[in-house]
């Protein structure tokens, strides 16, 4: 092993949270090394959002199309994954960086491609193909190792050629028949999309409903659009047993048996975090997730962001405390770190937007709760709309303080038209201000306004 190496700052893991800290700390000058063991950019360009959304967006102008003998002529679809195909190819450049690692460099970050791990405070030990570097870093760690994909303890699973979100993203065609466990945002999102590309999905999806972190009206609504979609959806499914014989798949389940070609198993996610050296940084090593502060210090020269944190599963978040990590490294005012306005959007269609708490978080926490209602197929533009408008609109307000601590849109674009929400909670702009706005006629945003009156503040 060669000597140690002495830099400012040491990121390791370069995906969405990890990518961005590196280049802002390097263009403020400091030496900044970054560690990354597979593609710079992580899991979200490559085998996440970036991909599912190609994916959705070919899946939907399917779905319009479809509905041009009811609203506008005539029209022979006939689905074909191949353009989507080649566009999330060229999208990730094959699999291949160079998007990412070039400018990471161009910044001024030191790229070491290997497997990295703490080795105490403000040290990083990485094992690379030509050998073991040590690195200490002055200012301290920074670490960003995400998530990776989380099969459940199902008999039969392990061995199979089931698709996680790494291959489903290598797709060139829909299969006859796709199965998918778990109906969570990668469930569902995909399940839809392949639904539209032409595949008999079957969804089987554990607890009692879609999207279950989420409100009960969102799964209601999309699990309806799933149905009159084709796309078979069972909640309360639990898989007993699972075969792969003559290229088939055979999930058993207590009421039967379902047959299909491929299995997308979308069950949730793992923290990177084993074999990462936190015991030698005082943390523990089997913990779920690296608590952080409002700066996103975990330790002693150590901050984390990401997925690893526990506070958002989404690269919105990671960038966010990213830049809150940036600030705090430079020694400059952070502004602490808020999740009370965290924004969400499930891309299936009706789109799923939704900020802040729920009912059912808002009452937990002990808050005054009131809710108010509006159904999108009966609004203005939910109506003009016509077929595909399944969706409704779900406010959550604090009724002691009269400002709102959450909201849902469920409606084609939700997670566009929920914009306006996710302000109203950020800032706690008062019901009665936000009563006072003009609602432009006839957008989904009068759904907004309906449901404001109706919690009858
Ligand atoms: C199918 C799918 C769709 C998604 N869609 C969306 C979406 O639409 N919107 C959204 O906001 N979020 C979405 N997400 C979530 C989003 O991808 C993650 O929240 C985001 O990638 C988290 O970024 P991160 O930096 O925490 O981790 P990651 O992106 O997971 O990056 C971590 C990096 O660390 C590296 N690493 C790990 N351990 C080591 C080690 N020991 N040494 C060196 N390197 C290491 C990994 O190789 C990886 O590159 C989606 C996720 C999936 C799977
Ligand atoms: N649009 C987005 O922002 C977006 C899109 C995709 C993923 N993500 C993020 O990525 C993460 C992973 O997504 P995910 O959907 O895999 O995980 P998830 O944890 O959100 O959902 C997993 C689902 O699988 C179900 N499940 C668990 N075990 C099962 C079993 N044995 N059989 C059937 N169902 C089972 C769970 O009840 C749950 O509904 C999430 O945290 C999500 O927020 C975000």
């Amino acid at each position: 092993m060669s000597a140690p190496v002495e830099v400012d700052v040491v990121v390791l893991g370069l995906g969405a949270g990890g990518e961005h800290a590196g280049i802002k700390l390097a263009r403020a000058g400091l030496e900044v090394v970054g560690v990354e063991k597979d593609l710079v950019g992580g899991e979200c360009p490559f085998w996440g959002c970036t991909p599912s959304k190609l994916m959705i967006r070919g899946a939907h102008v399917l779905a319009e199309a479809r509905h041009v003998d009811e609203l506008a002529g005539r029209a022979v679809v006939e689905p074909d994954l191949g353009p989507t195909a080649r566009r999330i190819r060229e999208a990730n450049h094959d699999w291949s960086d160079d998007g990412h690692s070039l400018p990471l460099q161009e910044a001024g970050v030191r790229l070491v491609r290997g497997r990295g791990r703490l080795d105490g405070p403000g040290r990083v030990v990485v094992e690379t193909t030509s050998g073991t570097q040590t690195y200490v870093a002055r200012r301290g760690v920074v670490l960003a190792t995400g998530t990776e994909a989380s099969a459940p303890p199902v008999p039969g699973l392990v061995g199979t050629p089931y698709w996680t979100n790494k291959e489903v993203v290598h797709a060139t065609a829909a299969p006859a028949r796709l199965g998918v466990l778990g109906g969570g945002p990668i469930g569902a999102e995909l399940a839809q999309a392949f639904g539209r590309f032409g595949s008999a999905v079957t969804l089987l999806e554990a607890g009692p409903r879609l999207l279950g972190a989420e409100e009960p009206e969102a799964s209601a609504a999309v699990a309806a659009a799933f149905t009159r979609e084709g796309v078979d959806v069972r909640t309360g499914a639990e898989v007993e047993q699972v075969e792969h014989r003559d290229g088939e798949f055979h999930l058993q389940l207590a009421d039967g048996e379902v047959v299909v070609d491929e299995l997308l198993v979308a069950t949730g996610r793992r923290p990177t975090l084993h074999g990462i050296g936190l015991e030698t940084v005082g943390l523990d090593p089997d913990a779920d997730r690296v608590a952080v502060d409002d700066r996103l210090r975990a330790g002693e020269r150590l901050w984390a962001v990401g997925d690893i944190t526990g506070e958002g599963p989404y690269t919105h978040v990671a960038k966010y405390q990213a830049v809150g990590v940036v600030a705090d490294v430079l020694g400059r005012d952070v502004r602490p770190a808020d999740y009370r306005g965290l924004t969400r959007v499930t891309f299936t269609d009706p789109e799923v937007g939704a900020v802040g708490l729920t009912q059912q978080q808002a009452r937990d926490t002990g808050v005054d709760v009131r809710t108010g209602h509006a159904d999108v197929p009966r609004s203005s533009r939910g109506w003009m709309h016509g077929p595909g408008n399944e969706g409704v609109v779900k406010v959550v307000a604090d009724a002691a303080r009269g400002v709102l601590v959450g909201g849902t849109v469920v409606a084609p674009y939700g997670g566009e038209v929920m914009g306006l929400l996710s302000t109203a909670v950020h800032a706690e702009v008062p019901v009665e201000v936000l009563l006072g706005m003009h609602f432009p006629f006839p957008t989904f945003q009068r759904a907004i306004e309906t449901a404001l009156r109706d919690l009858d503040l």
